[in-house]
């Protein structure tokens, strides 16, 4: 679909101990971050964490106060007309006029660019097709969504910024989103995304960094990232009445056994092969017969929830 140019070896994006306040308020604390080339990066963290605040020092439309951010290699704001043909930038309703019919935005967005993807593919790919001839007051919030994500990939960009893509798109507008996504991706281009959507993140990273308050609290590949530091869960059905103290004992340190409901313990702690073979073990060796045992993989929202508080911040 577009054909990125070669030749640069530098990263997509590339953060260096990038610091952002507002009126002496943090909204980014010494952030390094790369976004290798032909990645899809997304950023992950609560309300307020600094997602935007980052995205918007690598579109240029805001200066860090401290550090360095390059992208494809440039600075996004000397270099600003440089870049501008490079990269894509996701806009929320910005600069559409109210009474312009979709395809006509898409069209004049187009023809600004040297080497524009065929506008029909694109609105079709994004299941906008049918709303070509609408005016843009006329269109749905997703609609709107989508047109500005056709609006930033019409270029055929290097790169592309997404702010939170999918927000308020329906699951099947989602899925089109997410499909589009990967074959960017397929095709070279390098994306970070930001989103509060842990399948999305999931689905479509092949980098996950988690920001809270300005600070990245965890990065690495979606598995890298749910394994890390990982306590998991061994669920045991058996018999009611154990006594889960004496399985403790045979366990690595750090492990806690209950019964949370008769006949149904929970195991916990860094589960590893020789700890399932430890407790079917212990069961045989006390002549217990077990129904189930079961090791439950911690998701990314557990561990979203557990490196940024449960409680949501406003
Ligand atoms: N222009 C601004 N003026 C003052 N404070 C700002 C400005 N932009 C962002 N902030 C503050 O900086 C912090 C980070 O905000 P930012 O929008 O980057 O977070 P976010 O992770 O994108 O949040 P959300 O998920 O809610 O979009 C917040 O405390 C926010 O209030």
């Amino acid at each position: 679909m577009t054909t990125p140019r070669t030749g640069n070896a530098s990263p997509a994006v590339r953060l260096d101990g990038v610091v952002k306040s507002f009126d002496g308020v943090r909204a980014v604390g010494g952030l390094d971050l790369t976004v290798e080339r032909a990645q899809v990066l997304a950023l992950l963290g609560p309300n307020g964490a600094g997602k935007t605040t980052t995205v918007e020092m690598c579109e240029g439309f805001l200066r860090p106060d401290a550090g360095t951010v390059r992208v494809l290699g440039l600075d996004p704001i000397a270099d600003s007309a440089a870049l501008r043909p490079r990269i894509g930038v996701m806009l929320q309703g910005g600069g559409a006029y109210p009474g312009s019919k979709a395809g006509e935005m898409l069209d004049l967005v187009a023809s600004y660019c040297a080497d524009p993807l065929d506008s029909a593919w694109l609105l079709d790919s994004l299941g906008l097709a049918n709303a070509r001839n609408t005016p843009y007051r006329r269109l749905s919030g997703g609609q709107q969504q989508r047109l500005a994500l056709a609006c930033a990939l019409v270029g055929r960009p290097e790169l592309v910024f997404l702010d939170e893509p999918t927000a308020g798109l329906d699951a099947q507008a989602r899925l089109l989103v997410w499909e589009l996504i990967d074959a960017l991706r397929r095709d070279g281009v390098s994306v970070l995304l930001t989103t509060h959507l842990m399948d999305e993140a999931e689905e479509l990273a092949d980098q996950l960094v988690i920001i809270d308050k300005g600070e990245i609290v965890a990065s690495g590949t979606p598995s890298e990232v749910t394994r890390r530091g990982s306590e998991g869960q061994l669920r045991v059905s058996a018999p009611a009445g154990l006594g889960v103290d004496a399985l403790v004992r045979t366990l690595p340190e750090g492990f806690s056994a209950r019964e949370a409901t008769p006949g149904a313990y929970l195991v916990e702690g860094v589960v590893t092969p020789s700890v399932v073979a430890s407790v079917a073990a212990w069961c045989a060796e006390q002549d217990v017969l077990v129904n189930e045992i079961r090791v439950d993989q911690r998701s990314l929202e557990d561990v979203f929830l557990e490196l940024t508080g449960k409680e949501l911040r406003g």
